[in-house]
């Protein structure tokens, strides 16, 4: 699917994806023709479930993997023809930390920087480890850190050379909550600097909160790229449970153009309707209990969450 930026958005994206495809070895295909912009500055979440693509776009985009088709422009610079200067304005946090465990994590960082050329710039460096929690680290050794400060040591490497685009693949996988909260707020702050964050995820709550747009990729397509907020509007739902005065063993057929359903052992009568129906047809509804004689104790009414939106999505595509 087309996933240009809209009309109004009146930049030159930093990412630009066109037609990108990747068959694994194996023939496995793992993306097929995906197109997609990303705006200077913007946070975007790829949501997608299990093996849906998400690390293999990323690995290409970084240059770990080599695409069967299409193109990728990194602020301004082709990712094949262009390499060295693609991969420089890239930081890439991955899942997993790989090398390193007998360098002090200063060492580390310091080198990560110089692989990319730039300037040994010691107070940047600094900065980075502080903002991490980090800094009182500097010295140890990274096979003794504790799993989440190895985390905090991918990011500060990620960061060591200044990439003005960085992507974070499923950041907060398997991360305690402080962690979880720190990497959020540190994502904030990198967005407020100017660096364009991309992030990978299957928590939904992760996108909900951080992002200003998502994209929904399932199977190596990408099914749906929106601002967060018009995604929910638009595929929201909204849900009217009713409690019962009395039980019901069946919705009566008087009731057959409003599809409700029975919970809690036909203690509750439940109406999902669209949010954005200019008739949502619960007067309706609520004329036609009285007429029947059913009483309800209570009602409430409540918006679909992300998560039912995504989970919708991606079981109709398959
Ligand atoms: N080197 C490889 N050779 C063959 N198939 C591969 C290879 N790497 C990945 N795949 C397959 O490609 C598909 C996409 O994998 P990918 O890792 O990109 O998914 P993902 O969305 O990142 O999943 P996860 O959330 O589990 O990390 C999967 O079916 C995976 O098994």
């Amino acid at each position: 699917m087309a996933a240009r930026l809209p009309a109004d958005a009146c930049v030159t994206p930093i990412l630009s994806i066109r037609n990108l495809s990747k068959t694994y070895a194996s023939g496995h295909v793992a993306l097929k023709h995906v197109d997609l912009d990303i705006a200077r500055g913007e946070l975007f979440a790829l949501l997608g479930p299990n093996g849906a693509g998400k690390t293999t776009l990323i690995g290409i985009v970084c240059g770990i993997v080599n695409a069967s088709g299409g193109t990728v422009t990194a602020d301004g610079h082709d990712i094949v023809r262009d390499y060295r200067a693609a991969r420089s304005k890239i930081g890439l946090v991955p899942q997993e930390l790989s090398t390193d465990s007998f360098e002090t994590v200063w060492s580390t960082v310091r080198f990560s920087r110089g692989l990319y050329g730039k300037p040994r710039d010691d107070a940047h460096l600094e900065r980075v480890l502080r903002e991490l929690s980090l800094w009182d680290k500097r010295d140890a050794k990274i096979m003794t850190l504790s799993g989440g400060m190895k985390r905090r040591v991918l990011i500060a490497k990620a960061l060591a050379h200044e990439p003005s685009i960085l992507f974070l693949d499923e950041p907060t996988a398997g991360v305690d909550v402080e962690l979880r909260r720190d990497m959020w707020a540190m994502v904030r702050r990198l967005r407020e600097s100017g660096v364009t964050v991309i992030l990978t995820t299957h928590y939904i709550e992760e996108a909900e909160q951080m992002a200003d747009r998502i994209g929904v990729i399932a199977r190596g397509e990408l099914l749906l790229v929106e601002q967060k907020d018009a995604l929910m509007r638009k595929l929201g739902k909204k849900q009217l449970t009713l409690t019962l005065q009395e039980p019901l063993d069946a919705v009566p057929d008087a009731f057959a153009e409003w599809p409700l359903e029975l919970a809690d052992g036909g203690q509750a009568l439940v109406y999902t309707f669209d949010a954005q129906a200019e008739r949502t047809g619960i007067a309706g509804l609520l004329r036609r209990l009285a007429e029947h004689g059913i009483d309800f104790k209570d009602l409430h009414s409540r918006e679909s969450s992300l998560e039912e939106i995504f989970v919708e999505l991606v079981q109709g595509h398959r």
